[in-house]
Formats: C-alpha cells, sequence, structure tokens
C-alpha cells in the first residue's frame, strides 16, 4: 500500500500564498484554546499537528498507527517525514476547499499549533513548504500546565493526559522546543505571551500581535 510520505516531495501550493503563524507553549499552555478564538478574529485555519497525528494514527490501514501512538504516550517527536506530510497534505487541502473565503488579503492563513517541535522539522518545513511570518509561544508554569492538564484529562479520552506522560512531554519541551524557539527568536519572530493569564488576556495579546502580521 502507497505510503502518505511517498509521491510529492514539494507541496502542491504555491508558498507564496500562504501566511503561517506558528504556536509554540508546552503542554496545557492554551495553545489549542487560543488558536480557536483568533480563527474567529481572522479566519485562520488551524492546523493542529498534534490533531493531524491522532486522525493518521487513528486512520484505517495507516502503517504509522502504531509508531505515531507510541511516541504521543511518551512524548516524544513522530520522525518529521510523517508530521510534514500530513500538515501539507492538510494545507493543501484547505487551499483547495476554501479558496479564499474568509481571507481578505486572498493568501491562505494559517495556525500550525504545536509544530515545530524539534529543529529538524522547523528547518526542512522552512525549505520545503515556507518559513512562518510569525510565532507566538504561550508560557505558563509546570504547575498550572499540569492542573489544566489533569482537568483535560477526566474527559479529553487522551493517552498523554496524564502525569507519567506529561512528565516525559516536559522533558521533550526543554530538550527539543526550546531550541527551536530559540532559533525562532534569533529571526526575531517569536512573540511571549504569559499564559498564566486569564484567556481573554492572552488572547489579546495574541490579537495584537496578529494584527501588525495581516494588516
Ligand atoms: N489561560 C487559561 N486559563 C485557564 N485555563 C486555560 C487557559 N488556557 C487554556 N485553558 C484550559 O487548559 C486546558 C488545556 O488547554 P489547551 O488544550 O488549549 O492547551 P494546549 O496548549 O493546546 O495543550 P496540548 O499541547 O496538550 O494539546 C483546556 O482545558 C483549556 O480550557
Ligand atoms: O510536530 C509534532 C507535534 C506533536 N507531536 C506528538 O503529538 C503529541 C501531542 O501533541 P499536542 O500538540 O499536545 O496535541 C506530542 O507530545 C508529540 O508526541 C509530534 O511528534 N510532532
Amino acid at each position: 500500500m502507497a505510503s502518505i510520505i511517498d509521491g510529492v516531495k514539494k507541496p502542491t501550493f504555491d508558498a507564496s500564498k500562504v501566511t503561517v503563524i506558528y504556536v509554540l507553549g508546552g503542554p496545557g499552555a492554551g495553545k489549542g484554546t487560543q488558536c480557536g478564538r483568533l480563527v474567529e478574529d481572522f479566519g485562520f485555519s488551524h492546523l493542529s499537528a498534534g490533531d493531524l497525528l491522532r486522525a493518521e494514527q487513528n486512520r484505517e490501514g495507516s502503517q504509522y498507527g502504531n509508531q505515531i501512538r507510541t511516541c504521543i504516550r511518551e512524548g516524544t517527536i513522530v520522525p518529521q517525514e510523517i508530521t510534514i506530510k500530513l500538515l501539507e497534505m492538510a494545507m493543501s487541502a484547505e487551499l483547495k476547499t476554501r479558496s479564499g473565503r474568509g481571507w481578505t488579503d486572498g493568501k491562505g492563513r494559517f495556525l500550525i499549533d504545536g509544530f515545530p517541535r524539534k529543529m529538524d522539522q522547523a528547518l526542512t518545513f522552512e525549505e520545503t513548504v515556507c518559513a512562518p511570518s510569525q510565532v507566538l509561544v504561550f508560557e505558563a508554569d509546570e504547575e498550572v500546565m499540569i492542573r489544566r492538564i489533569l482537568e483535560r484529562g477526566k474527559t479529553s479520552g487522551r493517552e498523554d493526559d496524564n502525569i507519567e506522560s506529561l512528565k516525559k512531554r516536559f522533558q521533550t519541551d526543554k530538550e527539543l522546543v526550546q531550541p527551536v524557539i530559540k532559533y525562532l527568536e534569533n529571526k526575531g519572530k517569536v512573540l511571549k505571551i504569559n499564559s498564566n493569564q486569564s484567556i481573554e488576556q492572552c488572547h489579546k495579546e495574541a490579537s495584537e500581535a496578529i494584527h501588525k502580521v495581516l494588516v
């Protein structure tokens, strides 16, 4: 059976026709929550790398299902080829089906949530897809993130919303994600937002930053 990472090596869309904003932050920092709000404000397409991986994990016939499941449970990073291909496919599909609706400047607007989480992903996406226009990083204290994730875990059904997985996710964040944030910071693209604050306050700060990029 053909694999999702076979075939097309380059995206099927023109990178100059898209605006990409990365949304980063530890587990439970509030990335998904804030992306939901920004979708309402600016008509973004919200692509969560974690959601795309969970969908691929559950897709019948996926040859990556077990590998993805193990990585998610262990808080490790799925090989970049899989995640980037899923993102490219989702972007292409969105560009075809939306064909500009809600994108006032005619460019596809994407919030890419929870990606890149490792340097190889950051470099490959930049080379083969496009560079981000802006990077929002939501920062919360570990105890705040633990409280939020354990609360979410009561109903989320996520295999990694438990304290054992969470400790591993924090470790991955320190070892792999923080160097990516440093790299993006050196490019002057990072805005850090204190996400110990209320959802409203985080949204206000994120929204102001996005305004500057889109106007
Ligand atoms: N600023 C906030 N104040 C209080 N609760 C929040 C805040 N932001 C998010 N939450 C809650 O915390 C939980 C985790 O938020 P969310 O799913 O947005 O985090 P995330 O960063 O996307 O996490 P993950 O990477 O694990 O998917 C949710 O139940 C959400 O309602
Ligand atoms: O680029 C990525 C993004 C995510 N993962 C894996 O998915 C889980 C869950 O991600 P959330 O953003 O919290 O939904 C993450 O811990 C990784 O195991 C990945 O491998 N690569």
